[in-house]
């Protein structure tokens, strides 16, 4: 019931005014952007639906306080699109211009946003831990590049590939969003300045592990984190720091994208990751390059 594409105007999670790509419906408009392969969806789910219905406006104006979520959902989303196909020539997520759906609103108080195997869901936090978790960029980049993940490597969510998945979400959130090396600090704990969830240069800041001396057996279960892949993660996050203080973002970010849709496979472990970047910093550059990925690596104690 698309009538044309249009462009609106919106209100972020933090009062932010935003350029959004919208479309015409009989009636007023649409979180529909339709400007890619693959259309960008935003739902709102008003917290005790599944999915919930597309958001939509009586003009191209998306400015009420329920609203601001799915803004930002809407508007990050074609950040990150924008990221992986300009940088990666990558179309959406599977390469294949895969309709890109989020939701927001999703459950009540829920600290939590992750990959469906469908589409994105965001919740609203409980406005301690976090606020609205599609407030941050590196936040959308971090669970759109689990579907890249899944869609390419497949990473298995358990473990050391679990951790890697993690990491990865973790690395190109930096790379979409590299003005820190915080994850999440646009949303954690709103009440508390400076923090952040995670940090890729110092992990230990957020009792991450930052070397394999401090890898932590934690069982493949629920609780235990399906094998702490949320801190392990930790490890390969720092030899991907180190990485990028020697050679660089452009030439890390080829490099990683590479070892991730090339190399990579669901059983892969640490220290094959090392073995899949090194090959790719060798594929697309030379020894200088491969080396730098070699001692990032040894670093965290992969050798
Ligand atoms: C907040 C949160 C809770 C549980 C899982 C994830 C997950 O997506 O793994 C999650 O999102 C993140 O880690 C993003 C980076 C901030
Ligand atoms: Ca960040
Ligand atoms: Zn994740």
């Amino acid at each position: 019931n698309i009538l044309h594409e249009a462009t609106g105007t919106g209100i972020g999670t933090k009062g932010d005014t935003k350029t959004i790509n919208i479309s015409a419906i009989s009636g007023g408009y649409s979180l529909t952007d339709t400007t890619h392969t693959g259309k960008i969806i935003t739902y709102d789910a008003k917290t005790t639906q599944t999915r919930g219905n597309v958001v939509t406006s009586t003009s191209t104006l998306f400015n009420t306080t329920t609203q601001r979520a799915a803004v930002d959902a809407h508007y990050y989303a074609d950040v990150v699109y924008d990221y992986y196909l300009n940088t990666h020539n990558r179309d959406s997520y599977n390469g294949k211009g895969a309709a890109v759906e989020s939701v927001v609103h999703f459950d009540k108080n829920y600290n939590n946003a992750a990959w469906t195997g469908q589409y994105m869901i965001y919740g609203d936090g409980d406005g301690v831990t976090f606020s609205e978790l599609s407030g941050a960029k590196d936040v959308i980049a971090h669970e759109l590049t689990h579907a890249v993940t899944e869609t390419s490597s497949n990473l298995v969510y358990e473990n050391q590939p679990g951790a890697l998945n993690e990491s990865f979400s973790d690395v190109f959130g930096y790379f979409v969003d590299p003005d820190d090396w915080l994850m999440g600090e646009d949303i954690y704990t709103p009440k508390i300045a400076g923090d952040a969830l995670r940090s890729l240069s110092d992990p230990a800041k957020y009792d991450q592990p930052a070397h394999m001396n401090n890898y932590q057996n934690l069982p493949n279960t629920k609780a235990g984190d399906w094998g702490g892949v949320h801190i392990n993660s930790g490890i390969p996050n720092k030899a991907a720091y180190n990485t990028i203080q020697k050679i660089g973002k452009v030439k890390a970010e080829k490099i990683y994208y590479r070892a991730l849709t090339q190399y990579l496979t669901t059983n892969s472990q640490f220290v094959d990751a090392k073995k899949a970047l090194v090959q790719s910093a060798t594929d697309l550059y030379g020894a200088t390059e491969a080396a730098a990925v070699t001692e990032a690596w040894n670093a965290v104690g992969v050798t």
